[in-house]
């Protein structure tokens, strides 16, 4: 099933000065259940950008974008709000946990805006979702006690937990070590398979973008087709020139 489906889709923003910035331009995308997708490109090239138009924050300029089906441009904001509290799961590097929270009042937030049954066993279900990411014995602590990997679980129960059918990784592990990036990745990807979700992932690490079965490179904010190859290839280059 498709999820969502970009058709010659950019994001022009308005600078300060009232200049016109053209940040993506002409992105054909589709992205269905299932689908394990990686982005890869150099800094400013667009990626976060994409990231929001495809998890419905914010809605281009330029192109269709369909998302279930719906012109994401003529839904009202309030719809649009309730379908990507529903349909997407948000991971970002940093983790995002409201501080001074416990891991199982961070987990419950996304379902306070939930209906019915959802809202009313709220804490139960967070308690599951805990426990499928391997804390169950950590639910009171809160974010600052915990390690960075413990925190990306926690993250990872939050943006889950009402079974979004498209996940949407920024940089993921960027804040992990290499073991404790993988892990937390594989975490994401068995999540994922359970509910049938798909996964788009963000990074700057050809590892990562390994994992996916369909790879894709931004430059200049315009989205091209690779192979694994030739996005590991984009990565290392990145790397090399950032180096030097
Ligand atoms: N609202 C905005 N107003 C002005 N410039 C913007 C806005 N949003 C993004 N940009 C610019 O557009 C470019 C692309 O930004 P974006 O965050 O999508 O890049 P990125 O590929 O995710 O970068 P990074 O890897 O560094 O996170 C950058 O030059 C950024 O400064």
């Amino acid at each position: 099933m498709t999820l969502v489906e970009a058709r010659g889709v950019g994001r022009t923003v308005e600078l300060p000065d009232g200049r016109p910035l053209t940040i993506l331009s002409g992105v054909d995308l589709t992205v269905s259940e299932g689908d394990r997708v990686s982005i890869v490109g150099r800094s400013g090239s667009g990626k976060s950008t994409l990231l929001n138009l495809l998890g419905l924050l914010d809605a281009p300029t330029e192109g269709e974008l369909a998302f279930l089906g719906h012109d994401v441009r003529r839904i009202r904001s309030g719809a649009r709000d309730r379908l990507r509290g529903s349909e997407v799961g948000f991971v970002f590097q940093q983790f995002n946990l409201l501080p001074g929270r416990t891991a199982l009042e961070n987990v419950q937030t996304p379902l306070l805006y939930s209906g019915g049954r959802e809202f009313w066993r709220r804490e139960r279900i967070a308690r599951d979702m805990l426990e499928r990411v391997g804390l169950g014995e950590r639910l009171t602590t809160k974010p600052e006690r915990l390690s960075g990997g413990e925190q990306q679980r926690v993250a990872i129960a939050r943006a889950l937990v009402r079974k979004p059918r498209l996940i949407l990784a920024d940089e993921p592990t960027g804040a992990l070590d290499l073991e404790t990036g993988a892990e937390v990745m594989s975490l994401i990807e068995a999540v994922a398979a359970e509910t049938g979700a798909a996964l788009v992932t963000i990074t700057h690490d050809a590892t990562i973008a390994a994992r996916s079965n369909r790879h894709f490179l931004l430059r200049g904010g315009r989205l091209e087709t690779a192979d694994a190859a030739g996005a590991s290839s984009a990565v290392e280059a990145d790397v090399a020139e950032a180096a030097a």
